[in-house]
C-alpha cells in the first residue's frame, strides 16, 4: 500500500465541519484566487513586501474598493493574504498561487477546460461519457479531435498543462529511452511532436514516426518544419481505437506517454495486445505514466488523483489516471512482461519498459 492519505479522518468534529466548508464554497475561493491572481490583486502586495492598506490598493488596482474588499475577505479566509495593523500582506499560498508554475498551470487548465464542464459531471458518471465537453466545443464526443480548434485561451491552457507535466520528465526519459541507441521509435500519441524533436537533439540517427489523429498530425508537421526533424520523423495518421488496424511494427522501440491513460481498461488491454503484436524479440515497450501511488510527496498524487474527474466530464467520460497496481494488471493481461521500472522522473513520472 502506498504512503499517502493516511492522516484521513483524523480531524475533531468542528475541524471536519470547517473541512467540509472548505469543500461546499470550493468554487468561490477557486474564483476569488484566480481574480486576484488576474486582476493583479496578488502582484500589487507581493512587490509591497510592507503591506498596502486598502486606500492604497484601491489606488494601485483599477477595481472599485468594494471589488478588492470582497476579493481580501475571502482570501483573508483562504489563507491567501493576512492582515496586520490594516495593512494586507500575501501569504506563502498566495505567493505559490501567483509565482509557482505548477499551481499556474493547473489553475489555468482547471479554469479554461475544466471548470463549466464539471457542473455536468453526475450525467458524464452515469452515462461514461464526456458530457461537459459541450460547455466547449460542440462537435465532438471526446476532447482529442477537438484539442487543435478549441478556443485558444483553452487550447493553451490543456497543452500548457499536458507539456508542464511530460515535458518535466522528458530530458531524463531521453537519456532512458536512447541509452541503447535505439536506431528507430514509435511515438503513439505524439502530439505536437515535443518529444520525438528531443529524440532528435539528442541523437545523432535515431529516427522516430509520431502516430496521432490526423488533427495533431497536422499541428506536429507544423512543429518540425526544419530540416533536422524533417529528415528523421516521419507520421502517420491513425486512429490507435481502430482494433482492426495494425499498429505499424519494426521498431526498436515503441514510446507511450501519457497515452494510456487516455482510454478505459477495455481498449487498454486491446490496445497493449496490438502493439505486442508488432514487437520483435528486440523491440522494448516503454510507457510513460503519472502514476499517483508512485510519487515522492502527497501534493503530486492529489494533484494526479485530481485530474481523472477531467477525463470522466471534459476528455471522453471513461479513463483515468493509473495507480501502479492497474497499470501492471492491464500490462500483464496483454501478455508483456515488465523488464525494468524507473520512478520519480521530473516531477511525477514513471517508465515502465516491457518486453
Ligand atoms: C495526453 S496527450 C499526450 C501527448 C504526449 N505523448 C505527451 O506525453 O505529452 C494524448 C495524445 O494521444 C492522442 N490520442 C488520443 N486518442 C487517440 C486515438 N484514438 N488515436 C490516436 N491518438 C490519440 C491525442 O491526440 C494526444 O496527442
Amino acid at each position: 500500500m502506498n504512503k499517502f492519505f493516511k492522516n484521513n479522518d483524523t480531524k475533531s468534529a468542528l475541524e471536519a465541519q470547517y473541512e467540509a466548508q472548505k469543500i461546499a464554497f470550493a468554487p468561490i475561493i477557486f474564483q476569488v484566487a484566480r481574480s486576484m491572481r488576474d486582476l493583479g490583486v496578488l502582484e500589487a502586495l507581493y512587490k509591497n513586501k510592507t503591506g498596502l492598506t486598502l486606500e492604497e490598493l484601491t489606488s494601485k488596482i483599477e477595481l472599485s474598493k468594494y471589488s478588492i474588499q470582497v476579493l481580501l475577505e475571502t482570501s483573508l479566509s483562504a489563507d491567501i493574504i493576512k492582515i496586520e495593523d490594516e495593512k494586507y500582506f500575501i501569504t506563502k499560498t498566495g505567493q505559490f498561487l501567483l509565482k509557482d508554475e505548477m499551481t499556474k498551470v493547473n489553475m489555468n487548465y482547471n479554469h479554461y477546460v475544466n471548470y463549466l464542464g464539471l457542473y455536468d459531471l453526475d450525467e458524464a458518471l452515469k452515462n461514461n461519457k464526456a458530457e461537459g465537453l459541450k460547455r466547449i466545443d460542440e462537435n465532438n464526443e471526446t476532447i482529442y479531435p477537438a484539442l487543435s480548434t478549441l478556443p485558444q485561451k483553452i487550447k493553451k491552457s490543456w497543452f500548457e498543462f499536458d507539456h508542464f507535466y511530460s515535458d518535466n520528465g522528458f530530458p531524463h526519459a531521453i537519456k532512458i529511452v536512447l541509452q541503447n541507441s535505439p536506431k528507430t521509435i514509435l511515438d503513439i500519441g505524439g502530439n505536437t511532436g515535443k518529444f520525438s524533436k528531443a529524440v532528435i537533439d539528442n541523437s545523432t540517427d535515431t529516427k522516430v514516426t509520431i502516430v496521432d489523429l490526423p488533427q495533431q498530425v497536422a499541428l506536429a508537421k507544423e512543429n518540425t518544419l526544419a530540416e533536422k526533424y524533417q529528415e528523421r520523423i516521419s507520421f502517420i495518421e491513425q486512429n490507435i481505437l481502430d482494433h482492426s488496424k495494425a499498429i505499424p511494427s519494426g521498431f526498436d522501440i515503441i514510446w507511450l506517454s501519457q497515452f494510456l491513460d487516455c482510454f478505459d481498461e477495455e481498449n487498454i488491454i486491446k490496445l497493449l495486445k496490438r502493439v505486442k503484436e508488432s514487437m520483435g524479440e528486440d523491440s522494448r515497450l516503454y510507457i510513460m505514466e503519472p502514476l499517483w501511488d508512485k510519487q515522492r510527496f502527497e501534493t503530486s498524487a492529489y494533484c494526479i488523483i485530481n485530474t481523472s474527474p477531467y477525463f470522466t466530464a471534459m476528455a471522453n467520460g471513461y479513463s483515468k489516471m493509473f495507480n501502479y497496481e492497474d497499470l501492471q494488471e492491464y500490462i500483464n493481461k496483454a501478455g508483456l512482461q515488465i523488464e525494468k521500472e524507473i520512478h520519480n522522473i521530473g516531477i511525477c513520472q514513471s517508465i515502465i519498459i516491457c518486453k
